[in-house]
Parts: structure tokens; sequence; C-alpha cells
């Protein structure tokens, strides 16, 4: 085994994952923890503090297992965003549940007047998905309660330090994204104290030394925390070379660095901040991997089994938007609801799982459309294994998919900021196919949206 190791932890919604790497950026050892989640009332997603800490020293066990101390140089951590994490600070403990990025309890209509100024301060919609909502109905049932995020609560139960890296910080609505500062007007808007927070820190750099609570991991220094979608974009290599990424997940995010922002219709992100602000635009899709589980349970296969189903036939005009708790970028409607459109008594289990695959293409295009003109879209997560996918992506979005072999490219982000590693990642290349159909796709699909934002609208045919 050799010196000079990085431990990547990439703290997921369902699950931990650590990778270790080394100086010339391959994988070497690689552990993983599931992580719990809970649907306690309609619209709650909660997760519980002490499960994700538990799951974060359970992967770290099982990816160290059999490393000699002092191998590893340098500790760098991916995470998930905008769940709202509460604890004492005084016990140091949880005080409440986390309230997971997919929670709609906490309403902001309340705001909605101020949308603009929220927007324009934070560079995101005002949304429930994003932080402040969150922290502010765990304030009021706990107002001396210290708050923040995923990787603030790591940082604060493995180093004690009360602290939130910058580009996490920009998904809590309540950062002016440009300066990087908190922003008074936000949180008076928003009514959470500024010392309820963490302090912010950069991206990269001396986070803190791991405490004996972090067990295996005590004494490592922690010298990167990026969120995992942006960890993800700082492994394609964008900082030196431009481009934007994708990754498929339960929802998917498309992002590229940018100085301003192209439309309203994607989010201005800090993507990280190394110690200078690096801006991001990014469009996030809800439902893109869930859609296929749903299909799945639905239809009482196996999700595999959809991905197989969408291969044996066309979509034959049906459309599955999925809209089923609204549709984020581009589109930002609460309203919408989940459609299947374009049914005949032909139709059968294979139209529609196509319909689903399609779905997931169609909604990453709408985002790359209102990103502006791109080169090519770099594509990671767990979807980029299937290949139809990747071809239809190319085929709608009209530029080159360029899929990196690697998996898990936030973990590997984050070891590449934590250990300064430049390694190139390697893709396989899907370039869309001339005559594939895709302007009347695009056109049916957008007809098929419309339907969803509108439940009410005539048929276009009538
Ligand atoms: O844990 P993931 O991979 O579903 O990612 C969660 C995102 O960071 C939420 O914005």
């Amino acid at each position: 085994m050799p010196d000079g190791l990085v431990l990547a932890i990439d703290q997921g919604t369902s699950s931990t994952k650590c990778l270790l790497v080394d100086r010339s950026g391959t994988v070497v050892a690689s552990g993983s923890a599931p992580v719990p989640i809970r649907y306690p009332a309609p619209g709650w997603v909660e997760q519980d503090a002490d499960e994700i800490l538990a799951s974060v020293l359970t992967a770290a066990r099982a990816c160290l297992d059999g490393v000699p101390r002092g191998a590893v140089d340098a500790v760098g951590l991916s995470t998930q965003r905008e769940s709202a994490v509460v604890w004492d600070r005084r016990t140091g403990r949880p005080a409440g549940p986390v309230l997971g990025w997919q929670d709609r309890r906490a309403s902001c209509a309340d705001l909605r007047t101020h949308a603009d100024e929220i927007r324009r301060i934070s560079g995101l919609p005002l949304d429930q998905m994003f932080s402040a909502a969150k922290l502010r109905w765990l304030l009021d049932r706990t107002p001396d309660a210290a708050v923040g995020t995923v990787d603030a609560w790591l940082l604060y139960a493995l180093t004690g330090r009360h602290q939130i890296e910058v580009g996490n910080a920009s998904r809590t609505q309540l950062l002016d994204v440009r300066s990087g500062s908190w922003s008074p007007e936000l949180l008076d808007l928003f009514g959470i104290p500024e010392s309820a927070l963490p302090a912010l820190t950069p991206s990269a750099g001396s986070l803190g030394t791991i405490g004996a609570a972090g067990g295996v991991l005590a004494g490592l220094p922690i010298t990167a925390v990026l969120g995992d979608s942006h960890a993800a974009l700082y492994a394609h290599g964008t900082q030196v070379d431009g481009g934007v990424k994708v990754t498929y997940g339960t929802g998917s995010s498309v992002m590229g660095l940018v100085s301003t922002v192209p439309s309203d219709a994607v989010c201005l992100t800090v993507a990280w901040g190394d110690p200078g602000i690096r801006l991001a635009a990014e469009g996030n899709i809800r439902s893109t991997g869930a859609t296929v589980l749903w299909l799945a349970e639905f239809l009482g296969v196996d999700p595999a089994r959809v991905a197989e189903l969408a291969d044996e036939a066309s979509s034959d005009g049906v459309h599955l938007v999925p809209a089923f708790g609204g549709l984020a970028a581009p589109w930002w409607d609460d309203s919408a609801v989940g459609v299947l459109s374009g049914l005949t008594l032909g139709t059968r289990p294979a139209q529609v799982a196509r319909a689903a695959i399609e779905s997931i293409a169609h909604q990453v295009a709408d985002v790359v459309d209102a990103l502006g003109p791109a080169g090519r879209l770099l594509a990671d997560g767990g979807a980029t294994g299937n290949d139809t996918l990747m071809q239809i992506q190319a085929d709608l979005a009209g530029v080159p998919v360029r899929r990196a072999r690697t998996a898990n490219l936030s973990a590997l982000g984050a070891a590449f900021l934590a250990g300064g590693l430049h390694p190139p990642i390697e893709y396989d290349d899907f370039h869309p196919r001339p005559g594939a159909g895709a302007q009347e796709a695009r056109a049916a699909w957008h007809t098929a949206v419309a339907r969803a934002r509108t439940p009410s609208a005539p048929h276009p045919g009538s």
C-alpha cells in the first residue's frame, strides 16, 4: 500500500461511500454503508444525524481495513446538500430530525412577495428544497440550537468546529452568492439568527483535525469539503476545461462554471471557494432515477427490468412527465402534476418504460437548453451505465455525451481537491445521430410538459 493516500468520504442521501485514492487518482480501496431514510407523513423526508455520522464511520472503517496508519495524508468530504440538521450546542447531540432535501413540510409561501429579492441575492428561486425554510422550521422548535447542513454537522461532529463549506452554504438560500457571506437581508427575511449558523469556510485548506469521535479517522486532517454535485463537477476537470456536466441520481443535476447566470430557469450557486468564489449555473431535476424506481414498483418488476423493457420498444407517442412533486428546473412549477400521455389500447409496459427512460433525457436536455450552448455533456452517476439512455441523451440534447468510465465522481472530486490531484478522467463518447427525429421528439415532449403544467389545457389537436 503506497503512502500519501487520500480518503474521500461521499455522504449521500441513501448511503455513505468511501474511496481511498493514490496520488495518480487510482482507487485502491473502498467501503460503504447505507443510511436509513424515513417518510413519517406525506411530503416529510427525515434522516437521523447520528445515523449519518455512524454511516460515515462504518464506511471509513471498511475502506481503511488493513491500511497502515500513516498511509493516509488527508480526508476530503463530499455531502448531500440542502438537508437541514439541528443539534444542541452544549451537548453536541442532535436536537431534532434531519429534514432531508426532498422534505416539503416547511412552507415559504409567506415570502412569495420577496421572491425576486431572494433570487437576486441567493441566486436561487424561492423553494422549499433549499435549507432556509427547513432551518426556520427546526429553530422554531429548538430556538437555542445550532443548525447547519450535512457537511456542517459532520465537520462539527468530527472536528468540534461549527463551520460550513461555502458551496454547501450557497444551497441554504441564506448566502449572498456573489460575495460568499451570509446575507443580512436573507437572514432577516427567513428569521434566522446568524449566531445559530456555522462559520463559513473555503472548500479547501486546513478545515480541522478529526478528533477521538472519528474512531479510525482520528488524527487525520480534513483538507477539502464540497457539495456532492459540485465535487462531481470538480472531478470532471471543468475548472481547467469548461464544459457542462450531468450527474444522474434520484434526481439529476446539470451544472457548469459561469460568471453570470444565463437564465432564470437555472440557479446560480457557489461551485467552490478555493479561496476565491467560483460560480456555477445549475439546474436541478427532481425525478430521474426516482422515475424508474416508481415505474418498477408500479409494474411490479425489478428496476433493471424497466431498462430491459425500454430496449424492447419505442415509446410510440407515450410520454411520462414525472412531476411527482411538481417540476424543478427549468420550469420551477410546484403545481405541475405527473402525467402519462399518449396512451392507446395498444400501449404496453415496454412503451411506458421507454417513455420513462426518455423522460430522463428530455428533462436533462431542457436544462442544457436553458444553460445555453454546450459543446458536450460530461455524464456521471448510476444511470450512465445504461447505453440506451446515453445515446438518447446525445440525440435529444444535440451534443456529444461523454460518459465517465469511473464510478462515483463525487467522491473522486473531494479526493482530488483534498490531495491537490489533477488526474484525467476517461470517457466513452456517444454522438448525436442525424435523422434520430430529435426535433419532433422534443416538440412532442414539450406538449406533454404543457399538459403536466396546465392539466386543463385543451388537447393540442382539438
Ligand atoms: O445524495 P444524492 O446523490 O441524492 O444528492 C443529493 C443532492 O445533493 C441534493 O441536492
